[in-house]
């Protein structure tokens, strides 16, 4: 049932997950990984390599699992892959299983069967978390956001994740799932399972993960536009003042994060760095950014600054955390915060994404997106004549300190240090300088958004 990698290729090019668009590359190896228990349909997950031709080169592997019909399944149109033929089976149609509610039903089995322990069909370990029974009668439905991974609704029951890019090794996603559920901690969806197949090597490949569907949640990033476009709509009235003010979420906000911080320090090991090497890292981390954004490099010897006065501070307490959190990254129910997605940054190798780090990374992580949300909307409103463009900019200024100062308070519970400040305003600069890159690549005329905070830094 092996496809063409060609066939694959052409497929991955249509997706809205794979990762290398825009870089030339070429499909080397397409493997089966395992065929799902329990079918028909058929459904066989493969493992795709595919190695860069550019001069930054490199192998990535992808998850693309595919179900298999004789005959064309209609149903499934926009979701086909390729069609051969096969010694054992004929014929054959590929579909994306993940669009497929018969094949999506036998992962939703085979977690069911899994209970609360594991059930094994070789090579996959179906895991289970105890505490949840899952509902054998909701069906899927294929989330149509744009997204890095895939991810499947079952009714209003379960959410399943299917990681699309693979590396070998402990995924966080799941590895800090699991450990805040079992720890019971509330601003998180709680980790219902995992599916965990090995490599020839014996490492552990961690394919999807299922966890609680926050099916009433809305996104953080949602509802702070939403409070923004609230304000524009008088920007006579002070941000204070006005009826769709965020600054009790921003609280809230960072007592969540306080609070996962907190179970995430009894949960995982924690240590201490070396300020100088976190400097080295982000002053390295800007010289190769100003290579792709030349506009960073007017801005680049405050923030070399920045980092040297990071360099002095000695050492600095770490322990797991979130990695790339934004308000994106949030989302509200009726009772609480949930933070999700601990996969950490896209672009870092898996193994440093797990490595202990301190949680200022993740607390500038959410006063750059307090900064975005306004400038977001600033930029849709356009010219017209009973735009106050001044006055406007100035409201966008403070909602942006509103709200970034009522999260701070909340998290921190009172006035930082110094030295807290100067780490704080260095992992800001080192975020919005990641931002300028991949604003650049993927939303270029959004770059000003970072560029801009980059200015303020230090000026
Ligand atoms: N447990 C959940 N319940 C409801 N929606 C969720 C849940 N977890 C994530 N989401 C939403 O699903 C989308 C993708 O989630 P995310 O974990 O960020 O995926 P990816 O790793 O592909 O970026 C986001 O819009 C997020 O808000
Ligand atoms: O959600 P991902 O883990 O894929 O994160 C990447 O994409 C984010 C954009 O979706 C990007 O976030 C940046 O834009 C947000 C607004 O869209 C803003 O709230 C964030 O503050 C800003 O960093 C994130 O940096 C990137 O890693």
């Amino acid at each position: 049932m092996t496809p063409d990698p060609q066939v694959i290729s052409d497929y991955l090019d249509r997706t809205r997950w794979f990762g290398g668009k825009g870089r030339p590359y070429a499909v080397t190896d397409v493997r089966t990984v395992a065929q799902l228990p329990d079918g028909p349909p058929l459904v066989v997950i493969h493992l795709v390599e595919v190695a860069y031709t550019d001069p930054e080169g490199g192998t990535e592997l992808y998850q693309v699992p595919l179900s298999f019909y004789e005959h064309p399944k209609h149903r499934l149109d926009h979701a086909f892959v390729g069609w051969w033929e096969d010694a054992q089976h004929g014929w054959v149609h590929a579909y994306d299983a993940l669009h497929d509610r018969d094949a999506m039903a036998l992962w939703q089995r085979a977690f069911a069967s899994a209970a609360d322990g594991e059930t094994s069909a070789p090579p996959l370990v179906f895991h289970r978390l105890p505490g949840h029974d899952l509902d054998l009668e909701a069906h899927s439905t294929l989330f149509s956001g744009e997204q890095s991974n895939s991810s499947v609704a079952f009714g209003e029951d379960a959410l399943m994740k299917v990681f699309r890019k693979v590396t070998p090794g402990l995924n966080p996603d799941i590895e800090i799932h699991e450990a805040l559920t079992r720890s019971e901690c509330s601003n998180i969806a709680a980790l219902y399972g995992w599916l965990e197949a090995a490599d020839d090597d014996g490492e552990p490949l961690q394919l999807a993960m299922i966890q609680q569907f926050l099916r009433t949640a809305t996104d953080g990033w949602d509802l702070a536009l939403a409070s923004v476009r609230s304000l524009y709509a008088d920007p006579e009235v002070h941000a204070h003042d006005s009826g769709g003010d965020f600054a009790g979420e921003a609280n809230r906000l960072g007592e969540a994060l306080r609070e996962v911080h907190e179970r995430l320090r009894e949960q995982f090991p924690t240590g201490s760095t070396d300020t100088a090497q976190l400097a080295a890292t982000m002053t390295q981390r800007l010289e190769s950014a100003v290579g792709a954004v030349p506009e960073l490099a007017e801005h680049a010897d405050r923030l070399r600054a920045l980092f040297a006065r990071v360099a002095g501070l000695g050492s600095l307490d770490v322990q797991r955390v979130h990695g790339d959190l934004h308000l994106g990254q949030t989302l509200r129910t009726s009772l609480a915060w949930k933070l999700v997605d601990f996969e950490g940054e896209p672009v870092k190798p898996l193994a440093e994404r797990r490595l202990p780090d301190s949680p200022w990374r993740d607390v500038a992580g959410m006063l750059r997106s307090f900064d975005y949300a306004p400038r977001v909307v600033e930029r849709s409103l356009g010219t017209s004549d009973d735009t106050d463009a001044a006055l406007v900019a100035t409201r966008a200024e403070e909602w942006a300190e509103r709200n970034k100062n009522h999260f701070l308070t909340a998290y921190a519970g009172g006035g930082l240090s110094e030295a807290e400040h100067t780490l704080l305003d260095a992992y800001v600069a080192d975020k919005a300088v990641y931002e300028s890159v991949y604003e650049t690549r993927n939303r270029p005329s959004w770059v000003v958004i970072p560029l801009q905070a980059v200015a303020r830094i230090g000026a």
